[in-house]
């Protein structure tokens, strides 16, 4: 038993053992330092272990080593290293001083593989977190980003979504050195999103594995895209390019991407689901109008402004007339037809700014702003009157319809939103019992009597 050289458990050890002079190079180090750092024992020897250290860890690194040189006894200080490889090694030190040779001897304990466990666990877990905090995709495509860049060099980097039924990419959040965003295209279009949403599977792309071809201009060297796996199959891809040859993306990248995608995708849905029922709760499904809450918001928001600015807005409100004959004699379907032509006549007439809902079954109105006068309300009224001359072309069969439409103003006829609405289907009503096709604007409220 005495004979086993000290020599030989040194060999054995799984933790590096150093020997540096006060200048950090290197003297001596055990065979575990190549499998920590990358470097053969005699590679090793001669390098500043300084130099290897991660740039943002060399000030405390330093001080580190003079407290040790004073004499202090170092048991667990952390720092990080650049391998041989490019890669990141995390280290725990235990270091003392040995006066009487003049070096520092330590021993390194490599915590990269717990390091990285910590920081993908608080990745998945920021993830999450942005999931809940995130006000909409575009702000969640972000904060991904950011997640992300503390695991990854993601200078390149984009949220690619696709669309099973349309076989379309979009390219939601993109960011590049480059390249400007893509536009919305066809699968096909993209050859290397293509095959990691047909496959599912991830894929890295590596100058020895042949440039990607389809970027033009500058190329970038790496290429490495995972999938964004929903419960229903591929729902897009994530994707980081490099174009330096020192910022290589690895084997272990790739996994730790894909890792991180599984909560990306969770959130993505997540946040998709929210943006469909927000949607569904304010606009009408069969026109995709807004509906009478969006309207009531809108109208709230528009009397507000015109308080303020002193201005004017009138309200249409538009009831078809006689549309039960639609539903009874030509089917329902076609009465769903003729109300989604409706809107997009009414659409026609009126700016980008002006708001046309659906209210009920065959009931709009339309929300005009910033009208300058009353005369423009009523242009407004006509050209709708107008535009229901040409029968509505439902499935190539011609179908009659006309609009019975009442018109309040703010603030002729009134100041709060009920009222107005409600002198708005009182001057449609008034419109109908007349024989409807036509436009009558509310009657100036009566003063007190007397
Ligand atoms: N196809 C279809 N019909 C609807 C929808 N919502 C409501 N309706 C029908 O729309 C009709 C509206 O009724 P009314 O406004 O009283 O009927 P009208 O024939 O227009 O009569 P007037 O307004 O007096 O001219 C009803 O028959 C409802 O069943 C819908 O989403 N699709």
């Amino acid at each position: 038993m005495h004979s086993i050289s000290s020599e030989k458990v040194v060999d054995l050890l799984l933790d590096a053992i150093c020997i540096v002079d006060p200048d950090s190079r290197v003297l001596f180090v055990s065979p575990a330092f190549e499998r920590i750092f990358g470097y053969r024992p005699d590679e090793a020897v001669g390098l500043r272990m300084l130099d290897l250290v991660h740039p943002e860890d060399r000030g405390t690194t330093e001080r580190q080593a003079q407290a040790i040189m004073r004499g202090e006894l170092q048991l667990h200080f952390e720092n990080r290293y650049v391998r041989k490889d490019g890669g990141i090694a995390h280290i725990r030190w235990t270091a003392r001083w040995l006066e009487e040779r003049q070096v520092r001897l330590a021993v390194a304990h490599d915590i990269t593989e717990r390091k990285n466990t910590e920081s993908m666990q608080a990745a998945i877990y920021a993830i999450s977190e942005a999931a809940h905090t995130a006000k909409d995709l575009g702000a969640l495509f972000e904060q991904v980003h950011q997640i992300i860049g503390q695991l990854l060099a993601a200078a390149n980097f984009s949220v690619v979504l696709y669309d099973a039924d349309t076989q379309q990419l979009s390219y939601p959040y993109h960011v590049d050195e480059h390249h400007p965003c893509p536009g919305t295209r066809p699968l096909a279009d993209d050859a290397l999103c293509a095959q990691v949403v047909r496959t599912a599977q991830p894929l890295l792309r590596t100058p020895s594995a042949g440039a990607p071809d389809h970027v033009v201009g500058r190329v970038p060297l790496y290429w490495l895209g995972v999938p964004l796996l929903a419960r229903d199959g591929p729902i897009g891809a994530l994707v980081l390019q490099g174009y330096a040859a020192h910022a290589p993306y690895t084997d272990r990248d790739k996994e730790l991407l894909q890792f991180v995608s599984t909560q990306v995708a969770a959130a993505i849905e997540r946040k998709q689901m929210h943006q469909r029922l927000a949607h569904m709760a304010q606009y009408d499904q069969l026109t995709q109008l807004p509906n009478r809450q969006l309207l009531r918001d809108r109208l709230k928001t528009a009397l507000a402004r015109a308080r303020r600015e002193q201005g004017l807005l009138a309200l249409l409100f538009i009831d078809l007339d006689r549309f039960k004959d639609v539903n009874d004699t030509l089917g329902h379907a076609m009465g769903d037809l003729l109300l989604q032509a409706v809107a997009q006549r009414l659409l026609q007439c009126v700016r980008g700014s002006d708001t046309v809902a659906r209210i009920g079954g065959d009931e709009f109105v339309v929300l005009l702003e910033g009208c300058q006068a009353r005369e423009h309300a009523c242009t407004v009224a006509t050209k709708i009157l107008a535009a229901f001359g040409p029968a509505f072309d439902l499935a190539g069969l011609p179908v009659p319809m006309q609009p019975s439409i009442g018109m309040a103003l703010y603030p002729e006829h009134g100041e709060a939103e009920d009222v107005l609405l409600g002198h708005a289907d009182a001057a449609m009503y008034v419109s109908k019992k007349n024989g409807g096709n036509r436009v009558h604007t509310a009657a100036p409220p009566q003063g007190p009597a007397g």
